[in-house]
């Protein structure tokens, strides 16, 4: 069964002219790891946040995790973790890194119930997989780039997700964080959790084997498999424009 399931789809912003995503389809299953590339405006972002349904679909068909797109937004974004691209917390954000990564929990617990052992269990194991064990009882807020962004890898690691969207998550972090995450990320795909990555310049792609995804202009130019020793070829042959 596909994870997610494109068909046609075409996505516009709220008081956009123009659709951004173009007549795309993409199947993912259970256990593939997606690397989606290509140049600055290409629909990247647009995509993951079509299937997340935070953007609009306005024609064709969306399933992801067995619902509705266009109906089931809320639902999806709970069973879907989502790495957002560059993104910061205000310096007075009243929270502590371990409530954030606790917030992962939230779309299984309600907001409004108390936590189980077993949500408690789940945030101490993101916690030292993102190994940010020293920073728990920090703001959110005064962390370094790179550190909010190993609190949002967390964050997304304590929902247990169906499927994982990252948007550029290496892009704060240094080369050492980046090889550890990338076999954070082959773990999560080898459990059988699909991801789906942007990653622009083809940074941080497993060492597993991959799928590529190439896009230009809102739509899919280019989509092949490639395995371990293949990348550096297949992306020269399918990316020339990236
Ligand atoms: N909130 C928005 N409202 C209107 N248009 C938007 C919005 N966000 C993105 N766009 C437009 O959608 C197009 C695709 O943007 P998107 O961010 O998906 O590209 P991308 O491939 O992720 O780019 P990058 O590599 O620079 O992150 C661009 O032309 C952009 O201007």
């Amino acid at each position: 069964m596909s994870i997610i399931e494109l068909n046609g789809i075409y996505t516009a912003y709220e008081g956009g002219d123009k659709p951004v995503i173009k007549d795309l389809s993409l199947k993912v299953g259970r256990g593939e790891f997606v690397v989606i590339g290509g140049p600055n405006g290409a629909g990247k972002t647009t995509l993951l946040e079509s299937i997340n349904g935070l953007v609009k679909i306005t024609h064709g068909s969306a399933k992801v995790c067995g619902l509705d797109v266009r109906r089931s937004g809320p639902d999806i974004r709970k069973r879907a973790g989502y790495v957002i691209q560059n993104f910061y917390f205000d310096p007075f954000t009243p929270f502590t890194v371990e409530q954030v990564v606790m917030m992962g929990r939230y779309g299984r617990l309600g907001f409004f119930n108390r936590p189980s052992e077993e949500d408690h269990r789940a945030v101490d194991r993101a916690i030292r997989l993102a190994g940010i064990e020293d920073l728990v009882n920090k703001p959110i807020g005064t962390l370094s780039g790179g550190q909010q962004q190993k609190a949002m890898i967390a964050h997304n690691l304590a929902k247990e997700p169906d499927l994982m969207l990252l948007d550029e998550p290496f892009s704060n972090l240094d080369f050492n964080s980046r090889e550890y995450f990338k076999g954070v990320f082959e773990d999560i795909v080898r459990k059988g959790t699909p991801v789906v990555m942007v990653s622009h310049a083809f940074d941080g792609l497993p060492d597993t084997g991959v799928r590529l995804v190439v896009m230009e202009g809102g739509r899919i130019i280019s989509d092949m498999a490639c395995r371990v020793g293949e990348v550096e070829g297949v992306i020269r042959k399918a990316c020339a424009v990236c």
